[in-house]
């Protein structure tokens, strides 16, 4: 059976609150899937039940088709980052690495083989206390690396770092999906997300509201509106509409066009003689598709600093 993460109908109530409401997804190998949704969509608490760190009320998540408690070499199935700051930090990073590895039965050269990976050869004999939070991210994934598993989880791995650590991580987590492992990446913001992430598991309010290629939800986002610049604004929505066009102003010289493509546009306004400047098909960018779709998934309104009804 091929690596997977395979999550199934979770539920999970802390008092009041659904923090998972029937939250269903599969993380394929070979490309990193984006788990995004705004703060308190239940991200962390999916990655926590998938980790057997806390039991969902209902449902189920598994490793490889296993519940991660029942592994017997958990960290060679999956390694995962949550939280970067859980280390000791009187420790040196090797110490910390050569611990964890003693645990599961690891050597010492693998622990220096993740500390190359992750480029932090020159920093790994000095305590981890002192370290900055990219060095910790960078930590963190050396240790979710130790087993060399087919499977990683990170949790805002790109929280608080610099663009030079941006970079860095995207890099990185899109060489480990080229491996051909199955890697699953939170973010509450979809830009940390472009250009890492060619699948998207879009959640909001404990549940998923889409499960798409980035492709396709930019496609979806970008309908067919079409931008035309002319200075005959009333003779191009006459001809436009009689096409069958929803048409609607966008500025002095500019309309709105919806129901035909642009290459249509273009041809029928030639048909007609009517002059323009510009016709410009829409490309809703991945932040904008992101808007629309969680537009109603937000736990807390900047504007009122309310908490919207659930
Ligand atoms: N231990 C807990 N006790 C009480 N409520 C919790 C607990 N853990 C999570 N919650 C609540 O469950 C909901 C989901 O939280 P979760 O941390 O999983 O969301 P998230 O998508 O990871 O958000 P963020 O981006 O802010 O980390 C939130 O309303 C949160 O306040």
């Amino acid at each position: 059976m091929e690596a997977t993460i395979e999550v199934t109908g979770l539920r999970k109530r802390f008092g009041q609150t659904m923090a998972l409401d029937g939250m269903s997804f599969t993380v394929t190998p070979g490309q990193v899937t984006g788990f995004v949704g705004p703060n308190g969509a239940g991200k962390s608490t999916t990655m926590r039940v998938i980790l057997g760190l806390d039991a969902a009320d209902e449902g189920s998540a598994l490793v490889n088709g296993r519940p991660y408690q029942s592994l017997r070499n958990p960290l060679g199935h999956i390694g995962a980052l949550l939280d970067a700051a859980a280390l000791q930090p009187s420790r040196t990073a090797r110490n910390h690495l050569l611990w964890l590895a003693h645990s599961q039965g690891l050597t010492a050269k693998r622990v220096d083989e993740v500390i190359g990976l992750v480029g932090l050869e020159s920093a790994a004999r000095r305590k981890a206390g002192g370290y900055s939070l990219g060095m910790r991210q960078r930590l963190g994934i050396a240790a979710a690396l130790l087993g060399d598993p087919p499977v990683l989880m990170l949790d805002e791995p790109v929280n608080g770092l610099d663009p030079e650590g941006i970079v860095w991580i995207r890099g990185f987590l899109r060489s480990l999906a080229a491996e051909g492992r199955a890697v699953l990446v939170s973010s509450h913001l979809m830009s940390e997300l472009q250009d890492t992430a060619g699948h998207l598991v879009v959640v909001g309010r404990g549940r998923v509201i889409a499960d798409t290629s980035v492709a396709a939800l930019i496609a979806a986002a970008s309908r067919d509106r079409v931008t035309l610049r002319t200075p005959a604004r009333s003779e191009a929505m006459t001809v436009l509409a009689h096409a069958g066009a929803t048409v609607a102003a966008a500025d002095r010289d500019a309309l709105t066009v919806s129901g035909l493509a642009a290459a249509d546009i273009v041809a029928l306004l030639g048909q007609n003689a009517v002059p323009f400047s510009e016709v410009t098909a829409h490309r809703a960018t991945l932040e904008e598709a992101y808007m629309d779709l969680t537009r109603d998934a937000v736990e807390f309104r900047a504007a009122t600093g309310q908490e919207t009804a659930r």
